[in-house]
């Protein structure tokens, strides 16, 4: 079978996966309407009978990290549901398995971190910053191709960038807003990580070289970088434990209008006081690499050095969220977090 008729018979994956296959594209419809362009290796457009008003276009990538294979489960058992016509949905949706290679080679990337490339196109000299470039042209396809939802109160593009920690976490799930200018942590963002039983969520107050970063800054789309569960081999995910997130997933594919409102209960919002860059190869850190995200140290701690730099955390104490020192010059080290209150909107109550 042709890697085109996998994909059609529901089998995104592993025809993602199967690098001996050339890749052919192709575009299809079902007899309920529900139209299928495969556009590249790992970039399925799905678009709904009839598109309205109320139409968003939704991106939903998996793989940046091609270690992090439990959203890549995920996505493969719905996008499996959409192409045999046993799940319809209501809007405009991209599907992304992002990385194949990084996949096969069960490692998080090849020559470089592919979630560090979305600041502008990159020179394609290596594999990363190929797909990397690929992705953001198809993004740009996608959502110019979103027009009609367009001006619908700013909450028709949304990209839900699906990721795994490495290391324990405080907090199973919980999910990054990247910066943008754009109003991009709506109520009904805010509404959705509740329904998805998300813990937590950092709001980021700078730029950042991500995927979802990039949908939020240059398309203004509600984006996430959403961290769901620890990283384990393709097959070995406890699923179970996403169960809240697939289904709110599936309720935000499926209704044209949001069934729920934000209840402002129990997800816990932090705002990120800091990011620390590796600057050079002395930096380290007082704890150990495998310290659990969300670990609070108290104001005043030494938390790390880089040669004659020294950071102590902030008044109000901080908490260490991704720390590696093993990643490459100029980038970021960890993120450091204070918990914090917002408004509607997602703006940070100042107190
Ligand atoms: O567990 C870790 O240390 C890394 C998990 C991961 O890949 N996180 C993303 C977060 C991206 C963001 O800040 O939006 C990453 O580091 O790329
Ligand atoms: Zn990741």
């Amino acid at each position: 079978m042709s890697s085109l008729d996998r994909v059609k018979a529901g089998e995104f994956l592993s025809a993602t996966l199967d690098m001996d296959s050339v890749f052919v594209g192709g575009e299809w419809q079902l007899q309920s309407g529900v139209s299928f362009q495969l556009r590249s290796r790992g970039v399925l457009i799905i678009e709904p009978n009839v598109i309205s008003r109320f139409t968003k276009s939704i991106i939903v990538s998996a793989g940046v990290h091609g270690d992090e294979t439990g959203p890549i489960e995920l996505l493969q058992q719905l996008s499996g549901e959409i192409l045999k016509g046993l799940f319809e949905p209501a809007h405009r949706l991209l599907f992304i398995i992002a990385h194949p290679e990084a996949t096969l080679a069960h490692t998080r990337f090849i020559a470089e971190n592919m979630n560090r490339l979305f600041a502008h196109r990159n020179e394609p000299n290596n594999i990363d910053r190929k797909i990397a470039n690929t992705l953001q042209q198809e993004v740009d396809h996608f959502y110019q191709g979103s027009d009609i939802a367009d001006v619908q109160d700013g909450v028709s593009r949304w990209h839900l960038d699906l990721h795994s920690a490495i290391r324990d976490s405080a907090h199973y799930t919980f999910a990054v807003s990247p910066y943008s200018a754009y109003p991009t942590r709506s109520n009904a963002l805010f509404a959705f990580l509740e329904q998805a039983e998300v813990e937590a969520v950092l709001l980021s107050r700078a730029d950042s070289p991500t995927f979802s970063w990039y949908s939020a800054s240059k398309y203004g789309a509600q984006a996430l970088t959403m961290e769901l569960g620890r990283v384990a081999k393709l097959g070995e995910n406890d699923l179970e434990r996403l169960s809240a997130f697939d289904c709110a997933l599936r309720v935000l594919l499926q209704h044209e209008e949001q069934p729920y409102s934000w209840q402002g209960s129990k997800l816990i919002v932090y705002k990120v006081t800091r990011t620390i860059t590796k600057l050079s190869d002395d930096f380290n850190f007082n704890f150990p690499a495998s310290q659990a995200n969300f670990t609070f140290f108290e104001q005043g701690c030494l938390l790390g050095q880089d040669q004659d730099k020294q950071y102590f955390s902030l008044e109000g104490g901080e908490a260490v969220v991704f720390p590696n020192p093993n990643v490459a010059l100029g980038q970021r080290a960890c993120l450091l977090v204070q918990q914090a209150a917002v408004t509607a909107e997602g703006q940070i109550k100042v107190v």
